[in-house]
């Protein structure tokens, strides 16, 4: 462990090996011919720490003590550089709800360097919030508490829930006030504004390739494209004087998208904003925005209250999403390919269809505790399932914990059977006898699968836990402690941080973490519905 910040091994590769912005002055503008723009954090008045993540920490070698000191708040808002320290924002662009968005970038978040720990492993430091950039187009630069905590809780319960993601370091409330029109609805307000650091192998974006496409600068297209497979993509070994190393890559990039996506889907993770330059190379989750848990399962929700007519991020629709998304990143280096290899790209983007096909069946699988898909039979069981959570208001995370629990002898009730999933319900009046009947049916059958599958109960039980987490970070937690963090008391925040840390353990002093939506937090802003404005 490191006693000291200055500590810290910086190797900047990104910086090193590609092409910087040849401007400095921090001013707002179209950025060619470069991959990022040299940028000094904006420093804040009074940075106090709210929450760390230890096991982040962890991995970048710096210990509790070091995390709670002065210097850690210094250098984390923003305040202090490392002499290693080489801050950048980068370039790049995006199709935002389907159309081409031209120049975006990185508007608030400022890369500080890549950190090499013990093991040789690269960590990119990313400030969220830390000031304008020349990417900051009509914006602040600037984040507001509420969205840092969001994201710095959300990522961390993600990692632990098995999801690949950004990770975060630490949010730091900066002692500043940031304005912000909640619902663009002409009612600004003056926030409490803050930082967090995110850490992440790489926080290269489908948008990264797709605005040097866009502008013909197929150079640096082709310079940045070898840069990422050599660096990011290592352990692949491709050898990029091959013909199908472009391919290959690309087919790797389909099948960890397809990857995260059955796990957004697992779990009830709704993105709200899949826009292009919000997809990781790495298959990361990235952008902690308006994103949303199911608390009922429903396949046309979204969270975020900007997509609310189209629907286009809803529940249902994120593998297809990705899927153009992916299409959008093929268009991109198509250029480098050319029409003869064309072929080739499409069928390579169908890797994605498939790899998420079977991803989804072992996930309903491990879901459902049968031990292996079973064709169709199997499949008319999970989307007659799908259609029974839809009728009524059903908590996802609750219905599909507790489905562990049903008894499996046919001799038992249809009371018992049911017994153990009353809680995952919203509305006891739904429960009429023509959704009885038909769930009842839906059980008997689930149960007949099972006793097939022929798997020892507790090792279904335990394989079942496994994947169907207690605690999720439900809007409404998320908001709680938000509320509280507002007043300066970050209790909440490290209490649910904790919590988040075993997401499949039963954890029985901390059930309230795990009760379904309270009614009070139906439609309130924040657990609800979310808007873009952060
Ligand atoms: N307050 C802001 N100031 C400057 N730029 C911003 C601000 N909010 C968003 N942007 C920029 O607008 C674009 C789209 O925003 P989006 O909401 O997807 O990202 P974000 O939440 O800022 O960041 P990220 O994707 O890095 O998590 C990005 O280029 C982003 O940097
Ligand atoms: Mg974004």
């Amino acid at each position: 462990m490191l006693t000291d910040l200055e500590q810290l091994t910086f190797d900047n590769r990104f910086v090193a090996e590609l092409p910087g912005d040849t401007e400095t002055i921090n001013t707002r503008r179209q950025v060619y011919n470069a991959c990022y723009s040299k940028v000094l954090p904006t420093p804040v008045k009074r940075p106090t720490l709210v929450a760390y993540a230890r096991e982040v920490a962890e991995f970048l070698q710096l210990s509790p003590e070091l995390c709670c000191s002065e210097a850690f708040v210094q250098v984390f808002s923003g305040n202090q550089l490392l002499p290693d320290m080489q801050p950048h924002a980068t370039c790049y662009g995006g199709h935002q709800f389907g159309s081409w968005a031209g120049q975006l970038g990185d508007g608030r978040a400022i890369n500080l360097g890549d950190v090499v720990n013990q093991q040789g492993q690269r960590w990119t430091l990313q400030l969220k919030g830390a000031g304008p950039t020349p990417y900051s187009r009509t914006a602040d630069g600037l984040a507001v508490l509420r969205s840092s905590i969001r994201e710095f809780l959300c990522s961390e319960a993600m990692h632990h829930l098995g999801v690949p993601t950004t990770r975060a370091l630490s949010v730091i409330a900066t002692g500043e006030y940031v304005v912000r029109d909640m619902f663009y609805d002409g009612n600004p307000k003056a926030e409490p504004g803050a930082i967090v650091c995110r850490v992440a192998p790489s926080f290269t974006r489908f948008g990264h390739f797709q605005i040097l496409t866009a502008r013909k600068d197929l150079t640096l297209l082709k310079r940045l494209l070898d840069y990422t497979i050599a660096t990011d993509f290592a352990e692949l070994k491709l050898d990029l004087s091959s013909e199908t190393a472009y391919l290959d890559w690309f087919a790797e990039v389909c099948q960890r998208t397809a990857a995260m996506i059955v796990h957004w889907q697992r779990v009830g993770f709704v993105h709200g904003v899949m826009n292009t330059d919000n997809m990781s190379i790495l298959g990361l989750t990235i952008d902690y925005g308006p994103y949303g848990w199911l608390e009922n399962y429903d396949l046309n929700w979204t969270p975020n209250t900007t997509d609310a007519g189209e629907r286009r991020y809803r529940y249902g629709n994120q593998p297809a999403i990705a899927f153009w998304n992916l299409a959008q990143l093929a268009n991109a280096i198509y250029p480098l390919l050319g029409e003869e290899r064309l072929a080739e790209l499409q069928a390579t983007l169908d890797t994605y269809k498939r790899a998420y096909e079977q991803g989804w069946q072992v996930m309903m699988v491990d879901k459902l505790g049968l031990g292996m898909f079973n064709g169709e039979n199997d499949m008319t069981l999970c989307t007659d399932l799908i259609e029974l959570l839809q009728a009524v208001e059903t908590d996802m995370t609750i219905f599909f914990r507790r489905l562990a629990l049903i008894p499996l002898h046919a001799d038992a009730s249809d009371e018992l059977l049911i017994e153990p999933l009353l809680d995952a319900y919203y509305v006891k009046e739904q429960l009429d006898t023509a959704y009885l009947t038909q769930l009842y049916a839906w059980l008997r059958q689930y149960q007949t699968r099972l006793k097939a599958s022929d798997q020892p109960l507790e090792q279904r039980r335990q394989r079942m836990n496994a994947v169907n987490p207690k605690y999720v970070l439900r809007n409404y937690l998320a908001q709680l402690a938000i509320d509280k963090a507002e007043q300066g008391d970050y209790r909440l925040v490290n209490e649910l941080l904790e919590v988040l840390r075993r997401p499949y353990d039963e954890q029985a002093e901390q059930e309230t973490y795990a009760a379904k939506r309270p009614d009070w937090a139906r439609q309130r802003a924040g657990c609800s519905m979310l808007s873009c404005s952060s």
